[in-house]
């Protein structure tokens, strides 16, 4: 084991436990809806599912030092650094392999090197569901879930940000998936019932 490596993950080198692993990306803009259907495919094929913006508002709450340089970055609607997340992502990952049946890995990618360094210490994935719903929808989605989310971006300036950064950076992502045809484009306009339908044929369109 080198050196980084004294918590038992080594995050340079691929783990044997993940190789076999289902990866599926979800992938869309703040406020799309990527939580709400990862809930329902949790309960309905029994997936993991790892929302790397909760894996990092868990850090924040354990009051750690990193998770007070998180949330100064997080408040703002940037980027945390690519290896923090990416860690705590395989952590989470193989804490879970030895049961899991796959991953749902919610809100990552957000930009293509994040994913090509996810492929690099983990593995690749087999779908990338893209969540897609209009920005208009999604500011006021967040807006009403700002009025009782308690969550530190979900306000207006901060919600602002995270769209134009979506734009910018994470947008790429899709086409960079695309061009490996594992992309499924999901109309998230209609209702919490009405995309899960689509969602589910992606997923049933694996087995
Ligand atoms: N009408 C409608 N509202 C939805 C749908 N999915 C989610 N919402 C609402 O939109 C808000 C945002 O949904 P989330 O699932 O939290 O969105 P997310 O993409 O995970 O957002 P982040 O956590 O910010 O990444 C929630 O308050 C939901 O109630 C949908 O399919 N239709
Ligand atoms: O790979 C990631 C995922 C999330 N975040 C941070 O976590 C915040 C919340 O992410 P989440 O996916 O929960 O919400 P979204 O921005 O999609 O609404 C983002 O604005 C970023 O500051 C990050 O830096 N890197």
């Amino acid at each position: 084991m080198g050196a980084g490596c004294s918590s038992g993950v080594c995050p340079s080198r691929k783990s044997d436990k993940l190789k076999n692993s289902k990866i599926i990306f979800v992938v869309g803009g703040p406020g799309s809806g990527k939580g709400t259907q990862c809930e329902k495919i949790v309960e309905r094929y029994g997936f993991t599912h790892l929302s790397s913006g909760d894996l990092l508002r868990a850090e924040v709450s354990s009051g750690s030092e990193r998770g007070k340089q998180l949330a100064a970055i997080m408040e703002k609607g940037e980027l945390v650094p690519l290896d923090t997340i990416l860690n705590m992502i395989k952590e989470a990952m193989i804490a879970k392999a030895s049961t899991s049946k796959g991953f749902l890995i919610d809100g990552y990618p957000r930009e293509v090197r994040q994913g090509e360094e996810f492929e690099k210490k983990i593995g690749a994935p087999c779908l990338l569901l893209y969540i897609d719903a209009k920005a208009e929808t999604m500011l006021m989605r967040l807006i009403k879930r700002g009025e009782t989310s308690g969550r530190s971006d979900d306000t207006a300036q901060t919600i602002k940000n995270r769209l134009e950064l979506y734009y910018k950076a994470t947008e790429p992502v899709i086409a960079y998936y695309q061009g490996r045809g594992i992309v499924r484009k999901i109309n998230a306009e209609g209702s919490v019932d009405e995309v899960f339908s689509q969602v589910a044929n992606a997923i049933e369109s694996l087995q």
